[in-house]
């Protein structure tokens, strides 16, 4: 009955064929239902949509197995015996800053450089990673003889993390004790703050630098003849396998063999410096958070597994590559960042026109793909040794071009600021 009545009333008002006013009639059914209907779909949609992004977000926030390696239980800072000789303890319970360094105090005073022997700072040398590094002068007790040192400090303001972990780093080097190619720890100012790690200095500082300066008609400056053979890229090489057989024996690793972590003396004496991840491996099992430029890494460091001294082996072979070239940035056609799948086509640098074939099956052997396949450190010294009988010890290894930092810093994947100070100012 009522369809009908609404039939006959649309009858009247509406033509027969006039289908808008049929719509208009039907107004409600037609038009507002579905619009109401499709805004609650969208509006669904957009909440779903809303909860999926957000839920990818906070995925991408939380650190997956991508982001970091897996840390085993860490040697906590307590030093234990084996640790650290036996004699220190530092008391993880204490709040203050003042009261930790206090408690810590008797643990380093075999350490302890008085601050007024230290006296005045000569100039900055760059930053590193826990601080400003300086060269200062030191008070022998012979006013005539005063020694030049580095001061590592740590940045200030300090919270109480940071200065545990200064401390452990400071107790690290005295852990690792003397070996004539790594970097030695001359004592600390460790009883109230600013706190400093006291280094020898290793006046010619880095190596990168000095085979950059090697490219310029340099000959010599303090001393150091800055001309390069081959026989001196084996005699420099051998003494850093030196130190990392000697870390490999406390069953470390140095995690960044490259030629910015190697001082060198004017009578090419080689010391491995930068052992910020050695420290970390001491302390942690593992190397977690720093970022080492991926030029540098062994695939399975780029693959973020576990790594140990082979990887610093594969760094090795860069660092050969490094000398040879007088400081070319490796891989210099590759963007840093595609590094991984470059070496995953199997892919290595090429051989060095400078570069002998011998120096070059050496090279090839640290950038074997798989770890078991690479030399030891002991292997490879042994290889060098055999090698240097022949090198040759005449002809001075030469690159035209001079280096422009920024535009290394850029191809080989390093933060321009990291790059030290002993190059530019030549
Ligand atoms: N004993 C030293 N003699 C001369 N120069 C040094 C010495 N130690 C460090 N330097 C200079 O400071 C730079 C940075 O040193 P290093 O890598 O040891 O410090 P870092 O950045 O604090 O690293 P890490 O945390 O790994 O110890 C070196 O490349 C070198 O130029």
């Amino acid at each position: 009955m009522g369809d009908e009545r609404g039939m006959t009333r649309m009858l009247l008002e509406c033509g027969l064929n006039d289908k808008l006013c049929v719509i208009q009639e039907k107004q409600y059914e037609v038009i507002i239902v579905p619009t109401f209907l499709v805004t609650i779909f969208l509006i669904l949609l957009g909440v779903i949509l809303w909860l999926f992004m957000r839920e990818q977000r906070t995925q991408q926030q939380r650190p997956g197995p991508q982001d970091i390696a897996p840390v085993p239980p860490s040697r906590d800072l307590s030093w234990e015996a084996a640790g650290c000789g036996g004699n220190v303890a530092l008391p993880l319970k204490e709040t203050s800053v003042e009261n930790f360094l206090g408690a810590t105090t008797p643990a380093l005073a075999k350490l302890e450089v008085p601050r007024e022997q230290l006296s005045e700072v000569l100039e900055q040398i760059c930053n590193g990673s826990c601080g400003p590094i300086f060269r200062a002068s030191m008070n022998t007790g012979d006013p005539s003889k005063p020694k030049s040192v580095i001061l590592k400090a740590l940045k200030e303001p300090a919270g109480l993390h940071e200065v545990q972990d200064f401390l452990g780093r400071v107790q690290f080097h005295q852990y690792l004790g003397k070996h004539k190619n790594l970097v030695q720890l001359e004592g600390c100012c460790t009883e109230k703050l600013p706190l400093y790690m006291v280094l020898e200095d290793v006046a010619h500082g880095d190596l990168l630098s000095f085979l950059w300066t090697c490219r310029r008609d340099v000959m010599t400056m303090d001393g150091l003849l800055y001309d390069l053979t081959e026989k001196q890229v084996y005699h420099i090489g051998k003494q850093v396998l030196l130190a990392l057989e000697f870390l490999q024996d406390k069953h470390l690793f140095h995690g960044d063999v490259a030629a910015r972590n190697i001082l060198i003396q004017s009578d090419l004496t080689a010391k491995l410096c930068g052992l910020g991840l050695a420290y970390e491996v001491y302390t942690r099992g593992t190397i977690s958070s720093q970022t080492i430029p991926l030029k540098w890494l062994a695939p399975e460091r780029l693959l973020l597994r576990p790594a140990g001294i082979k990887a610093d082996v594969w760094s090795f072979g860069i660092l050969l590559y490094e000398m040879v070239t007088l400081g070319a940035p490796p891989y210099p056609e590759v963007p840093p960042t595609s590094i991984l799948q470059h070496l995953q086509r199997r892919k290595i640098m090429k051989r060095p026109s400078s570069c002998t074939h011998t120096m070059y099956n050496i090279m090839k052997s640290c950038w074997r793909w798989h770890e078991a396949g690479r030399p030891s450190p002991r292997e490879l010294r042994l290889r060098l040794e055999a090698a240097v009988r022949t090198a040759d010890d005449k002809a001075v290894l030469q690159v035209p071009e001079l280096v422009v930092p920024e535009l290394y810093a850029a191809v080989a994947g390093i933060r321009v600021e990291t790059l030290f100070y002993n190059y530019s100012i030549l």
